[in-house]
């Protein structure tokens, strides 16, 4: 059976909103990010962090797990994030 128009135009909206939302959101997670570039710069503290990120991934499990999101679909989108973040703050921490 195929789905009306009408179905297809209100999920393709649902959509759009979703696709708006996570896409504000990552800008938010940016913006934090580099505040922190910017944190570490003046502290002259490393970039990576591997203890914070192992704390990350269980976290992502977790809350995937619950959301019945894939698991390995968030820690590739951690992965993914994260190192964005880290050459972000790479190029903050060696401008002058
Ligand atoms: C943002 C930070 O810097 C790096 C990037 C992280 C992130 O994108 O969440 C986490 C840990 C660090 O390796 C941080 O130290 O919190």
């Amino acid at each position: 059976m195929h789905m009306s128009s009408d179905q297809l135009n209100d999920l393709r909206h649902s959509i759009d909103n979703i696709d708006a939302a996570l896409l504000r959101l990552m800008a938010e997670r940016f913006k934090t990010t580099e505040k922190i570039g910017n944190l570490k710069k003046k502290e002259q503290r490393a970039i990576a962090d591997p203890d914070r990120e192992q704390e990350q991934i269980e976290r992502y499990k977790r809350i995937a797990f619950e959301a019945g999101l894939d698991v390995s679909l968030a820690l590739r989108l951690h992965a993914f994030l994260v190192e964005e973040a880290k050459k972000d703050q790479h190029a903050i921490m060696t401008s002058s």
